[in-house]
């Protein structure tokens, strides 16, 4: 067999593993917080997350203590076109910045508890150090403006990497996984990706990533308008969009989300960018849908309709926009207040309360 038809067949397999969501489990864990010292309900979201985690692991009180944030990283040659603030060596700067552990999502990562595991599948130029997964797929994508950003060999290349650190961490005994990026100019690669498979316009996906200008901003509707008109990706076709107007760091992070799936860990979906990994691993792999939990509402301008496309309810609006797992592993905090509620409130016959009258 060669190695693309290698790499579809384990793919294939990842996604066939994806157990579903257990139902019971999720039923027994709301009638355990019907129970609980307050009127039903009343805990919102936090109530239905914790049968949300139920249904995810099969187990009311699940042990969620180890967990990482997957931080895949890539380059982008569509940065030729002006579409970021920021110049694209920022990507391995910020990848070093992150194995130091300097960065927002590593400062966040340790108040939660968390691992920052960073992953190169795409960083375009050599980068070597002790902390860092080295898996590159691509030395950063082509132009997607000129031709298709990625090979599909390259593409599944960067999926199975993901696919495979979800694994590994898994069989170290990870049970709570969250997505995040780096790869200056990937709010281009995702807005494409998203048009690519929703048919949305660029003027509803294209936003200002790292804060480009207003000239800028229009500049980079016009680089994803030409993208998608000289790539014709094929939208029924997940992998032919995620390999040509795609980025490896996406294509990475489509594969955690099938990875922590198939093991039924919770994986928290980040900002825009993992969004739009996020919609690649439904379209497919829809079994993995109900092991995502939606972080925040990003400020850039596509997320919105994007987590609607992919019936997202994000736990937070922070006024966020920087990806990178942040707003993913703050949401670390949430749940385990949500398991904590679970594990540790009194029900209404153990404290002697009175029940509702109706
Ligand atoms: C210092 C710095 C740290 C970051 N951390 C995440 N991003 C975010 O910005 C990039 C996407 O925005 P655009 O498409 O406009 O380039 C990604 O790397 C994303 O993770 C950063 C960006 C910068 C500059
Ligand atoms: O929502 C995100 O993930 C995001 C938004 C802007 C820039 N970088 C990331």
């Amino acid at each position: 067999m060669d190695e693309p038809l290698l790499r579809r067949e384990n793919l294939l397999a990842a996604i066939k593993a994806i157990p579903s969501f257990d139902e019971a489990a999720a039923a027994r864990a709301r009638l355990h917080s019907d129970r609980l010292t307050k009127p039903p309900g009343s805990l919102g979201k936090l109530e239905e997350m914790a049968a949300q985690l139920a249904g995810m692991t099969g187990e009311l009180w699940p042990d969620l203590s180890r967990r990482a944030v997957v931080v895949m990283a890539g380059d982008h040659g569509v940065c030729e076109e002006g579409i970021s603030a920021f110049p694209q060596g920022v990507t391995l700067q910020m990848v070093l910045n992150f194995l130091n552990g300097g960065a927002a999502v590593n400062v966040l990562a340790r108040a939660a508890g968390a691992e920052v595991v960073c992953v190169d599948v795409g960083v375009a130029s050599p980068l070597a150090h002790a902390g860092l997964v080295s898996r590159k797929a691509v030395w950063g994508t082509a132009n997607m403006t000129k031709g298709p950003a990625m090979s599909l060999a390259e593409t599944l290349s960067a999926l199975l990497t993901g696919v495979e650190t979800a694994h590994e961490l898994a069989n170290k005994g990870v049970a709570l996984f969250a997505t995040g990026e780096m790869g200056i100019g990937n709010t281009t690669a995702s807005a494409a990706i998203v048009s690519a498979l929703t048919g949305l316009s660029p003027e509803d996906t294209v936003g200002r990533g790292t804060g480009i200008s207003d000239e800028g901003l229009l500049r980079k509707r016009t680089v994803v308008e030409k993208a998608l008109e000289v790539n014709s990706p094929d939208r029924n076709d997940p992998l032919d969009v995620l390999s040509k107007v795609g980025g490896a760091e996406i294509a990475g992070l489509t594969g955690v989300i099938i990875g922590a799936a198939s093991r039924r860990c919770p994986i928290v979906i980040d900002g825009y960018i993992s969004t739009a990994a996020a919609l690649v691993a439904a379209r497919l792999a829809p079994a993995c849908m109900p092991y995502m939990i939606g972080s925040h509402v990003s400020q850039e301008h596509g997320h919105p309709a994007l987590l609607r496309e992919l019936g997202l309810s994000p736990l937070l609006t922070l006024d966020m926009r920087l990806g990178e797992g942040t707003g993913a592993v703050l949401c670390f905090h949430l749940l385990d207040a949500a398991l904590a509620l679970m594990g540790q409130m009194a029900t209404f016959d153990s404290a002697g309360v009175s029940g509702g009258k109706e």
